[in-house]
């Protein structure tokens, strides 16, 4: 890893480079037109010899012929040669900045447009992937520069007084011996990889990072490359054993109506290299380690060979390298493939390897789209537009002065014609707020499915229609929640009614708890937990306090404030408690905000919840947004309702004995 990536020189080569040809422009595509499909771009890189390595006397088994073409010695007839060509062919003198600016720089644009882009370094051990994508602080490679070009970008673009505002984010992680590991966050574990019905792929719980600026990039990448497993091998003192991903988000956010937003993600992967461990001279971990490269590297053919002949069943799911690399072969990125090959005769069988992959990798075909929604958030102009409705008139009276100052005869008609189609609408700025959360949520997730958006506003009428039709759905929806609810609270009133013990106990704040007999020595622990209404009811009430019972030995003493005299009773070796519904409520607010704002470590700190499940709750969060009550946790995809009754028992206890979050 290199301490530190030399931005000067970056900086003049770049300032050179984008006054050529190679400038990015950001040119806006229609989001409704349905993109064209891109073929996976490939190039090919030849490293020059390395000093002092074996066989750099030798000639090389590989010649460039043109800036596409290559051939290599035939080694079954030496009067013949195989001939290759791709997109580009970037010989041994070729610098950083010509791969950079020739193949890379050119599909950052589509990120602006929030469609997603990945460039994957492939090739045998030794043969200049890390190099390509890393480089060295005299020769920065393609991650420091597209980082610096892309944060350049962004900040052009959402200058004030352009239309989008622009954030980018970082994650940084490994596969490691089938393992998805997190290099941001290196005690996280092995993190699951999820695909949503849009397939688009996800890692819930996977650290992001907030970029403004190249420094502060640094500031986290630098660090996070030395968790990197990299060890010596007898091909390469420095060889990475795992493949490294670098997930670059741009988030872009309009900042007038109709709110759009999009997001656009680039993966920058430098590949563990392909080994050949008779010439590597792995053993123990080593040869562990190359055994899932290698089977990894393996299955990413298969997945290229399926979809170069249209096999129905596409083996994205062998391996977790192919898995994450789903939406990127075959799926919706624009890829570039640089296929890093060495020239010496040691290398020939490898070679020849890496090219034949990368001429089956370019006729893969890609259905890049936009990923773009509709911001929900921009319900508050929604509310706006109602005044307009107030009338053509009314509505200009409303509107403050910078609105009129807009002066953007376009953006003032689509405002305009979005509030007339509004009107159906009306009710959305009435609705219950657990509602609107949800249709919030319903937005998020077909926005992170990349589809064109919730159509609210400037959209057809058929869309609109179905969106009205799912916010009756839900509207049904909590009706018979509240029903069940009533139904609910009905049926423990009358079973009370038939126990009328019971009842007083719940409702009596001054009397000790009826006790239970428990014969064994472990200690029981209950916790009485009350319908709704009389929760509401006692928390009203001002005689409402909170029951303490210590165990003092063999004998148990009630303490209450407002008891004169503690009442003491013989006791087992157990002990019970009964908590206010306050401190129930409390405890039970206090999950809910670990559940919608822990990472998946604060989760695991919560009983019954591994690792597994804290990263499906992330991910079911990242996809409905967050959870409007504990109960909610049924609804994750592998939690079980009796799960969910479990945990909250569990851990009610002990979060509504902890210190009180809020006034
Ligand atoms: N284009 C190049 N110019 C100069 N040196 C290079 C070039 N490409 C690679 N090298 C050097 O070759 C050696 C191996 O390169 P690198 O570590 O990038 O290979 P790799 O393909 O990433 O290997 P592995 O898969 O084992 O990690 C390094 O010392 C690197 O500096």
């Amino acid at each position: 890893v290199h301490s530190v990536l030399s931005r000067r020189l970056l900086s003049r080569e770049m300032a050179a480079a984008t006054a050529g040809a190679g400038r990015c422009h950001l040119s806006k595509v229609g989001t409704g037109r349905r993109p064209p499909p891109a073929r996976v771009r490939v190039a090919v890189r030849l490293r020059p010899f390395v000093d002092g390595a074996a066989g750099a006397n030798e000639p090389p088994c590989v010649r460039g012929i043109d800036s596409c073409s290559l051939e290599v010695a035939n080694w079954r007839n030496y009067q013949e040669t195989l001939k290759y060509q791709f997109d580009a062919f970037y010989g041994e003198r070729s610098s950083q900045q010509d791969i950079y600016a020739g193949s890379v720089q050119p599909i950052l644009r589509h990120l602006l447009e929030g469609q997603n882009a990945s460039v994957l370094a492939y090739g045998p051990t030794g043969a200049g992937k890390t190099h390509t994508m890393l480089g060295s602080p005299e020769q920065p490679g393609v991650i420091p520069r597209a980082l610096m070009d892309l944060l350049q970008l962004t900040r052009e673009e959402g200058a004030e007084g352009r239309p989008w505002d622009l954030s980018v984010t970082m994650s940084y992680l490994e596969i490691y011996q089938e393992k998805v590991l997190d290099l941001l966050d290196p005690a996280s574990g092995d993190l699951v990889i999820r695909e949503d019905c849009r397939g688009n792929i996800l890692i819930p719980g996977l650290t992001q990072k907030p970029i403004t600026s190249f420094s502060e990039f640094e500031r986290h990448f630098l660090p996070a490359s030395g968790n990197r497993t990299v060890g010596a091998t007898r091909l390469n003192q420095r060889s990475s054993r795992s493949h490294a991903v670098l997930l670059v988000k741009v988030d872009q956010r309009e900042r007038l109506a109709p709110f759009r937003q999009r997001e656009g993600k680039l993966y920058l992967i430098d590949l563990a290299g392909s080994e050949d461990n008779r010439r590597t001279g792995n053993q123990g971990i080593r040869l562990k380690e190359s055994g899932a490269i290698n089977t990894s590297l393996f299955v990413l053919g298969k997945v290229v060979d399926a979809l170069n002949q249209g096999l129905p069943r596409v083996p994205y799911r062998d391996s977790k390298l192919t898995r994450l690399l789903q939406d990127s072969l075959g799926g919706s990125a624009h890829s570039i493939l640089i296929a890093n090959i060495a020239p010496e005769r040691r290398f020939y069988l490898d070679t020849v390897s890496a090219l034949n992959f990368a001429a089956r990798s370019k006729e893969v075909i890609n259905r890049p789209f936009t990923n773009e929604s509709l911001q929900l958030h921009a319900l508050a102009p929604v509310k706006l537009s109602q005044k307009e409705l107030l009338g053509p008139s009314e509505a200009k009276r409303a509107r403050g002065p910078e609105e009129e100052e807009i002066g953007n005869p376009e953006l003032t008609a689509s405002a305009a014609s979005a509030s007339q189609k509004l009107s159906p609408l009306q009710k959305l700025s009435n609705m219950d707020p657990a509602m609107l959360e949800r249709l919030l949520s319903l937005d998020r997730l077909l926005g992170s499915q990349g589809s064109q958006g919730t159509p609210l506003l400037n959209t057809p009428k058929r869309e609109r229609m179905v969106l009205i039709k799912t916010v009756e759905e839900k509207d049904l929806e909590i009706e018979r929640l509240k029903m069940k609810q009533k139904e609910l609270e009905a049926k423990v009133l009358a079973q009370e009614a038939l126990d009328p013990k019971e009842k007083e106990n719940s409702l009596t704040v001054h009397r000790p708890l009826p006790r239970r007999t428990v014969t064994g020595a472990k200690p029981l622990k209950k916790a009485v937990v009350m319908p709704l209404q009389l929760i509401q009811e006692q928390a009203a009430s001002p005689k409402t306090e909170i029951h303490i019972l210590k165990k003092r030995g063999r004998k148990r003493k009630v303490e209450s404030s407002q008891v004169s005299e503690p009442v003491e009773k013989a006791s087992e070796d157990c002990w019970e408690l009964q908590i206010s519904p306050e401190l129930l409520a409390h405890g039970r607010q206090k999950i809910l905000d670990l559940l919608n704002k822990g990472s998946a470590r604060d989760l695991r700190s919560l009983q019954r919840i591994g690792q597994k499940k804290a990263q499906l709750i992330v991910g079911w969060r990242e996809l409905h947004g967050p959870f409007s009550q504990v109960e909610d946790l049924e609804r994750v995809e592998g939690i079980s309702g009796k799960q969910m009754e479990s945990f909250l028992k569990a851990n009610l206890l002990s979060l509504a004995a902890g210190p009180r979050c809020g006034p």
